[in-house]
């Protein structure tokens, strides 16, 4: 089938960390397997002990019982610093994000899957390789190599993974998560940087906006966790930008129950209508459809017939029923008549991990070992990181 690779996979006995750390969640698993081992927030949390215990902070010991939480338990945790690393899909380079990215990655290695040293591992980024992702790449190198002591190292662009994932090399992904949606470009499985748009508008705006609009209906405020919880269960997109959907009838998808137990009825202007921020809206942001469109007009126009057969939606945000027929629709409104008969949007059930499935599957090839740095290239090269990193990551 044109446009699809074969999805031969030379299976090697290593088993290869498969890591992608997005704004909201880290997934984190070994390839060839299906899904990940474990989804976790990516959030390290400290409570100071004159916070956590009274008494300790009486006797002097505050100092000593520290205490530091990680993913869910951190993302529970009420009066403690909550150090969040990777924000709007970036990991931040300030000395707090860092060393809590530092400190979240021993312990997703040594006590979330249980492995020592010496083991290979893939990264999946989010920012394409670029003059402003040289710093993060060499970054992550370093840790990598230097605390986890990993034998070897891949990093690839998530988007490239994702299509990857549904046994395509080239289309345009829609990578929709927690803090950021994208429009990638994919050639014969690499993003091209140029054409890549971007929205600070996903998940997180999403959950906010039901935030405001739960509180003011509830007249009290809600958790973020709760409406977030909420968003996944009742939300979905609307057909079309005219107006909110009738109700569709169906008490037990507008049903919810909040932490107290009391079970709500979800209004479609919220159900639907917070989710309209994607198509548009939020001051100072683009849409989804225009991130598209600028996209596929970057591109050379030999490419542009192959993009819009391959619209490929990813990313948990990419849950949201609805999200694929609505995307089709405001594309082939605005695109010229020619690429308009031909766009079609790809949904696949495995979208939700759809990176981390493409790296799982990327790993278990044999082409795995000629990508990724080695620990002898690394020794070798540490007096130009930088130089490697814009060698050998993709
Ligand atoms: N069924 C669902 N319906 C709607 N939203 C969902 C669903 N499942 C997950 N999400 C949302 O997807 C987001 C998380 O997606 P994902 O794990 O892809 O993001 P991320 O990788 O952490 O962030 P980013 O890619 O933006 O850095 C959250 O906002 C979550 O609420």
């Amino acid at each position: 089938m044109e446009g699809r690779m074969e999805l031969e996979c030379t299976m090697d006995e290593q088993d290869v960390v498969v890591l992608d750390a997005g704004s909201g969640f880290l997934k984190v698993g070994f390839c060839g397997e299906d899904a990940p081992r474990a989804v976790l927030p990516t959030a390290m949390a400290t409570a100071t002990a004159d916070e956590s215990r009274e008494d300790e902070a009486v006797s002097g010991d505050a100092q000593k019982k520290s205490q530091v939480f990680y993913g869910e338990e951190a993302v529970l945790q009420e009066s403690a610093v909550i150090t969040r690393p990777v924000q709007r899909g970036e990991l931040q380079l300030s000395a707090p994000e860092k060393e809590a990215m530092e400190s979240l990655l021993e312990h997703v290695f040594r006590n979330v899957l249980g492995v020592e040293e010496d083991l290979p591992c893939l990264i999946a980024d989010t920012m394409p390789l670029g003059q402003s992702s040289y710093a993060t790449r060499q970054w992550i190198a370093e840790v990598m190599f230097e605390k986890i002591k990993v034998k070897s190292l891949a990093i690839f662009n998530t988007a490239a993974l994702s299509l990857f994932s549904t046994g395509r090399t080239r289309g345009l992904v829609v990578e929709s998560g927690e803090g950021i949606t994208q429009a990638v470009p994919v050639f014969e499985g690499y993003a091209i940087p140029h054409a890549i748009f971007k929205m600070k508008v996903a998940g997180q705006d999403i959950t906010q906006r039901i935030q405001t609009l739960m509180g003011e209906e509830l007249g009290e405020p809600q958790s973020y966790r709760t409406m977030q919880a909420l968003k996944e269960k009742v939300c979905f997109v609307a057909p079309s930008s005219s107006g909110v959907p009738a109700p569709d009838g169906d008490e037990e998808a507008r049903s919810f129950e909040l932490p107290d137990g009391k079970i709500i009825q979800v209004s479609e202007k919220i159900r639907a209508g917070a989710t309209e921020i994607l198509f548009g809206g939020v001051e100072g942001e683009a849409s989804m459809q225009k991130i598209c469109l600028d996209a596929i007009n970057t591109v050379d126009l030999d490419f542009r017939q192959d993009l819009v057969k391959s619209v490929v939606v990813a990313g948990g945000t990419s849950m949201l029923q609805n999200l694929a027929p609505r995307l089709r629709l405001e594309l082939k409104s605005a695109l010229a008549s020619d690429l308009s008969r031909t766009v079609e949007v790809v949904s696949d059930s495995q979208r939700r991990f759809a990176a981390w499935i493409g790296g799982s599957m990327f790993a278990s090839m044999s082409t795995y070992d000629q990508v990724a740095i080695t620990k002898q290239e690394y020794e070798e090269g540490k007096a130009d990181v930088r130089g490697l990193v814009a060698r050998k990551t993709f």
